[in-house]
């Protein structure tokens, strides 16, 4: 697989983090997470910074995040929630990287959160589902608005996934 350079947005649980970490060992770039970026500048965990600080501030902290990693970071994962700010869908848009929105039907994502062992996500209580749901939907279009790539990641291993990414890429001569 070429070199190229490739953020990967999508809800939680879609297979961002997985599947960056699948792409960098497969392109032998490097792989930045903005969650995780986020917990070793901050020095807190994501959970913590929701209670401490709250959303609104996490957002811009993302903002921020984003901005950087889009200078110098060839394989990028993103937060689920990145796409929420209209100044990050312009940043994604704008940042000559392939934006690849990996999709899921919300049951799949509900089957992923459920056997997440390390599920720590402060918005994704499988306790609140419904809450959840609300936000799965609301969120759709705004994936679909940054993306140049789609794909349904349902019922498919990580292998298929990256395979898929693999093709669009060979086909697109990216
Ligand atoms: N294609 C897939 N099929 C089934 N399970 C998957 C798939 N991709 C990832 N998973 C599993 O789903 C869970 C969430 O994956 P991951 O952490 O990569 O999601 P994420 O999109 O980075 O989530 P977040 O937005 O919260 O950071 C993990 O337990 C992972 O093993
Ligand atoms: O979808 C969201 O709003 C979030 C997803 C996670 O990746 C983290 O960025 C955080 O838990 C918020
Ligand atoms: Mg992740």
């Amino acid at each position: 697989m070429n070199k190229v350079n490739i953020v990967l947005v999508g809800f939680m649980a879609s297979g961002k983090t997985t599947i960056g970490r699948r792409l960098s060992e497969i392109t032998q770039q490097t792989f930045f997470d903005t969650d995780d970026y986020l917990v070793n500048k901050f020095e807190i965990s994501i959970p913590e910074f929701f209670d401490v600080f709250g959303e609104e501030l996490f957002r811009e902290a993302e903002t921020s995040i984003l901005k950087d990693l889009l200078k110098y970071a060839p394989i990028i994962s993103t937060g689920g929630g990145i796409i929420l700010k209209s100044v990050n869908r312009k940043l994604l848009k704008e940042s000559g990287h392939v934006v690849v929105f990996l999709d899921a039907t919300f049951e799949a994502i509900q089957i992923r959160l459920i056997s997440d062992k390390n599920n720590t996500r402060p918005l994704a209580s499988v306790s609140q589902m419904a809450q959840l749901k609300e936000r799965y939907e609301m969120r759709q279009s705004y994936y679909q608005e940054v993306a140049d790539l789609v794909i349904d990641t349902t019922g498919k291993t990580p292998t298929e996934v990256v395979s898929e990414i693999e093709f669009f890429l060979k086909k697109s001569n990216a």
